[in-house]
């Protein structure tokens, strides 16, 4: 029986809850591509006291209201404010302190003038061409206050995130935990790259497209090679991943009599469900093997990648598809009773169908820009919006 996507996912995500629930410190440098898994406040305030934007001075605004090249304001320069030397007095009317970008704001002083807009007049006086502005003063805690949260739970966490948990103040991150996930091709035809290819073979490219998806998800990998069509071998095969968190096959869920990935659930471990309501990648199997959760891949290139990617990253990541609303160029056909995937381009602010459906053309992927996510018995007219991950 057909499961929906939906109850595809969640069931997928208990299977995986209990091993994702704890979490570890992980040093910043370390963080690139992992799951915050806290909440984040900041250690300090940023800036940590009101500063300046640029180069210049700092005064009073009320003091340059007039300032014009015609006019300019003379001001008396009483010394200097540096980043980490502030200037230990105040500013009062007619005065100025020479300050630089992230430099503090001296006591009595409000407002900014840049250095471009400045004029030496002799005898420890400059002269402002401009007014002053309030908006060139940094005020402490304008970015984050201390103690505010910045960062959530469940964030990924990308370079520019990394930066600000840096900036937070935190040398290292609670961090969902990796998982270890074996990932195993299956059929007798399946042949690595760089050997030679007999006719009816063919190059193992599941492997290498998943991969790169689960270390992009954050997860560690572990290759288990490819195992012909025998339930020995297949067996055998994912003994070789003693102490993986998740078995991630491909191939073999699919109705032939070779078709033994399902099979192997049925005689040790459990079948969580098979065949989901999508398309690629209707037949996708998931349970587990001898306590192991596994999740089978159909064997075809793009039903695998998709299947990853509408199925198997969700949960991984334990983040929802992120997807954007385009206007469809085209009519695009839904399915009676799955919802399809179809590869998209992106041509003049619109997204057409990319001419090769078929669930074995791996290009199909690598030249399209988008998936269309067309819901069941609901086909989308041309200039109507259609939603779309990015593939
Ligand atoms: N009678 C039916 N036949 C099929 C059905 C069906 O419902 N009834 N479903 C079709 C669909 S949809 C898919 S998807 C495939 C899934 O089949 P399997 O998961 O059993 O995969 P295989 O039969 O092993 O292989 C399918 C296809 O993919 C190629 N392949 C397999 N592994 C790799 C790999 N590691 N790298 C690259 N390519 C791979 C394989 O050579 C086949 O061409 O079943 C349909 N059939
Ligand atoms: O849906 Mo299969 O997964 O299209 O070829």
């Amino acid at each position: 029986m057909h499961v929906s996507l939906d109850e595809a996912r969640s069931s997928f995500a208990a299977l995986l809850a209990s091993r994702l629930a704890a979490h570890e410190l992980a040093p910043l440098a370390a963080c690139y591509g992992r799951i915050l898994a806290q909440d984040l406040s900041a250690l300090v305030s940023h800036p940590s006291a009101t500063d300046s934007a640029l180069d210049g001075v700092a005064c009073r605004e009320a003091d340059t209201l007039q300032a014009s090249p015609d006019t300019p304001a003379r001001l008396r320069l009483i010394g200097e404010s540096r980043a980490g030397a502030a200037f230990p007095g105040a500013v009062s009317t007619g005065e100025a302190v020479r300050i630089y970008t992230g430099a503090p704001l001296p006591d009595g002083a409000d407002a900014i003038c840049p250095v471009e807009q400045l004029r030496d007049a002799g005898e420890g006086h400059t002269e402002l061409l401009r007014p002053a502005s309030p908006r060139d003063v940094r005020h402490a805690g304008s970015d984050f206050r201390a103690g505010e949260v910045v960062l959530r739970a469940g964030q990924l966490l990308t370079p520019q995130r990394v930066a600000l948990a840096a900036a937070l103040g935190h040398a290292r991150l609670p961090v969902r935990p990796r998982l270890r996930v074996g990932l195993l091709s299956t059929g007798d035809e399946v042949v690595e790259p760089g050997e030679r290819l007999q006719e009816g073979q063919v190059y193992n490219s599941n492997l290498y497209g998943l991969l790169g998806l689960v270390q992009q998800s954050g997860h560690e990998t572990l290759m288990l090679g490819s195992a012909p069509d025998s339930p020995r071998a297949l067996s055998q095969a994912l003994e070789r991943a003693g102490g993986a968190d998740l078995l991630l096959t491909s191939g073999g869920v699919s109705m032939g009599r070779y078709d033994l990935v399902r099979d192997l659930l049925i005689e040790d471990g459990e079948v969580a469900f098979w065949k989901v309501r999508m398309r690629p990648g209707g037949p996708a199997l998931c349970g587990s093997w001898r306590g192991t959760p596994l999740f089978g891949l159909p064997g075809n290139p793009v039903s695998a990648l998709v299947v990853f990617e509408v199925l198997v990253r969700p949960a991984l990541t334990g983040l929802p598809t992120r997807t954007v609303r385009l206007r469809a160029g085209e009519n695009f056909r839904a399915l009676p009773d799955k919802t399809a995937f179809w590869r998209g381009v992106l041509r003049e602010g619109a997204v057409v169908e990319y001419p090769k459906q078929a669930s074995s053309v791996l290009r199909s992927l690598s030249e399209s820009d988008v998936l269309v996510i067309v819901p069941e018995g609901q086909p989308v007219r041309a200039g109507e919006e259609v939603e779309v991950m990015l593939s």
